[in-house]
C-alpha cells in the first residue's frame, strides 16, 4: 500500500481508502471463489495493483474517456485504473463468469461508479473505446484481431487511441508486423525493478505501416 502512495502521491483520501480496501475484498472473495492464487493475494499491491497502474505512468486518461479491459480476470488492470481515474468509464470483460462475479463484488464493495462488467468473449462486445487495456491474455496478432474496430477514432489524449498492453519478454517477434508499436519500460517509471512483466506496449488504432 505504501508503494501505491510512493508512486502515486497525488491520490486523494478516498482513493487511498479504496486501494486499502482491496486486500480484504480480494481475500474474502478469493476464499469463496478461487480466482487469484494465494501468493498473488499476499502480494496483491505489488504484483497486481502497482503493476496495473504502470499503464497510468504511460498514459493519463482524460475525464470522460472510455476504456475496455479485455480478459480482466480478477479485475486487472481495470480495477486499480478505475480507482485512479474515477471520472473515466471502464468496461471490464471476461469470458469466465466466476471471474466477473469476483470483479462485480470487488467493484460494488468499493462503491465504484465508473465500472461496468460483461461476461462475454471480447469478440462479442460492441462499441468503441478510447483505449483497450490488457494484461496476460493473448499474443498481439490474436489480440489485435479481436479488438480492431472497437477503438474510437477521435483522441483527446497525448498518445493516440489504441491498445495499452502490459507485456513481458522479448517482443521483437510478436511485434514485427506492428512497426507503429511503442514499447515503454516500467523500470523507467519505478525505481526498483519490481515486475516480471516489464513493458507496456502502445499500439495506435492505425497500426499498419
Ligand atoms: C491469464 S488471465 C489474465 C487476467 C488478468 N488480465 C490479469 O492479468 O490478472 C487471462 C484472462 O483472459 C480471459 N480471456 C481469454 N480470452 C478471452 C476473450 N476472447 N474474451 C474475453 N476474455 C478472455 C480468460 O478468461 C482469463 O480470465
Amino acid at each position: 500500500m505504501e508503494l501505491i502512495q510512493k508512486y502515486f502521491p497525488e491520490i486523494t483520501p478516498d482513493q487511498k481508502e479504496k486501494f486499502a480496501a482491496l486486500q480484504d475484498l480480494y481475500k474474502d472473495w478469493n476464499s469463496k471463489i478461487n480466482v487469484v492464487s494465494r501468493k498473488d493475494v499476499d502480494e496483491l499491491y505489488l504484483r497486481h495493483v502497482l503493476h496495473s497502474l504502470g499503464i497510468a505512468k504511460v498514459q493519463t486518461f482524460k475525464k470522460g474517456a472510455s476504456i475496455l479491459d479485455v480478459g480482466t480476470g480478477g479485475g486487472f488492470p481495470g480495477i486499480p485504473l478505475a480507482i485512479l481515474f474515477p471520472e473515466v468509464n471502464f468496461r471490464l470483460v471476461d469470458s469466465i463468469g466466476k471471474k466477473i462475479k469476483v470483479v462485480n463484488e470487488v467493484s460494488e464493495g468499493l462503491g465504484l461508479q465508473n465500472v461496468v462488467t460483461t461476461n462475454a468473449r471480447v469478440e462479442e462486445i460492441d462499441g468503441k473505446f478510447d483505449f483497450i487495456v490488457s494484461r496476460a491474455v493473448a499474443a498481439m496478432p490474436t489480440f489485435v484481431h479481436w479488438v480492431q474496430g472497437k477503438i474510437a477514432k477521435e483522441s483527446k489524449h497525448e498518445l493516440k487511441n489504441g491498445i495499452l498492453y502490459l507485456k513481458g519478454g522479448d517482443l521483437s517477434e510478436e511485434l514485427q508486423d506492428y512497426p507503429k508499436a511503442t514499447i515503454y519500460e516500467l523500470q523507467d517509471y519505478f525505481e526498483e525493478d519490481f515486475f516480471e512483466t516489464k513493458k507496456v506496449v502502445h499500439l495506435p488504432m492505425k497500426y499498419k505501416k
